[in-house]
């Protein structure tokens, strides 16, 4: 039986390496896969992991049709066996319930990556479609860290240096800080749901604790 399978974790969790790894192990063995994504961070239709490792993919935009593309394909001679998501917090929910219908109806394998939450901690309209329809949903292995050294669980969105909760659901963008070019760039920073609620970021620990003590007399 084919299963559709959500693999989730926050940014910098190891996502795209894992899709990467699924698709290289289950090609090895002489499957066919069709590799998908959505704005990836490098601009291009691709699966790109922070490790280099790369793989051109098809992109999914917002009216792109799973079903049609897989039964034309199918139609047409071709042979799959497995479909790699990258980034499918940004599917929508019908895009999903697609994904689900050709896992059932045509018996190919789905393997689903992507972060669970926004930066406001509120549930992507993809990822939620997902928990309620995979077959699995199982949390990556490799814990990205928060600044205090804790299991990092949510994604804080960084601007100008402040961590914000408003805006835009979907804004590209990347964990590492230097990346970010223009004054205003957008970049994200995984946090423990403690420092992303006190919306305490590294940059603003450090320099709330170079803040010198209040000398002990008045
Ligand atoms: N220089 C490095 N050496 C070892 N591991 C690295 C290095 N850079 C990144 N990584 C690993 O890659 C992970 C990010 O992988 P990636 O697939 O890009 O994440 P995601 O798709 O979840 O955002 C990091 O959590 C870390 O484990
Ligand atoms: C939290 C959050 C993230 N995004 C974007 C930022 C990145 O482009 C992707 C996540 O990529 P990764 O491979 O998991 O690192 O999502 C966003 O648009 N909105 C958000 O709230």
């Amino acid at each position: 039986m084919a299963e559709l399978t959500f693999w989730t974790g926050t940014m910098d969790a190891g996502k795209s390496t894992l899709a990467l790894q699924t698709n290289h192990n289950h090609a090895a063995r002489g499957r066919v896969g069709l590799i998908f994504t959505a704005h990836d961070r490098s601009g291009e239709a691709a699966v790109t992991s922070r490790l280099g490792l790369t793989h051109d993919a098809i992109e999914v935009t917002d009216d792109f049709d799973f079903w049609r593309h897989a039964v034309d394909a199918l139609t047409h001679g071709a042979r799959i066996d497995y479909l790699i998501c990258d980034e499918a917090q940004f599917y929508t929910p019908e895009q999903i319930e697609a994904l689900a219908k050709i896992t059932d109806e045509l018996q190919i394998d789905v393997f689903c990556f992507g972060i669970l939450t926004d930066f406001r901690t509120r549930l992507f309209p993809g990822a939620a479609r997902l928990v309620e329809l995979a077959d699995r949903t199982e949390v990556l292995q490799v814990e990205a860290l928060c600044w205090c050294g804790k299991r990092a669980t949510h994604n804080a969105r960084v601007e100008d240096g402040v961590m914000v909760t408003e805006g835009d659901q979907v804004v590209v963008g990347d964990t590492d800080r230097e990346s970010g070019t223009a004054p205003s760039a957008v970049s994200y920073e995984v946090l423990c749901r403690q420092h992303h609620r006190r919306r305490l970021t590294a940059a603003r620990a450090q320099s709330v604790s170079l803040v010198p003590e209040p000398l002990p007399f008045g």
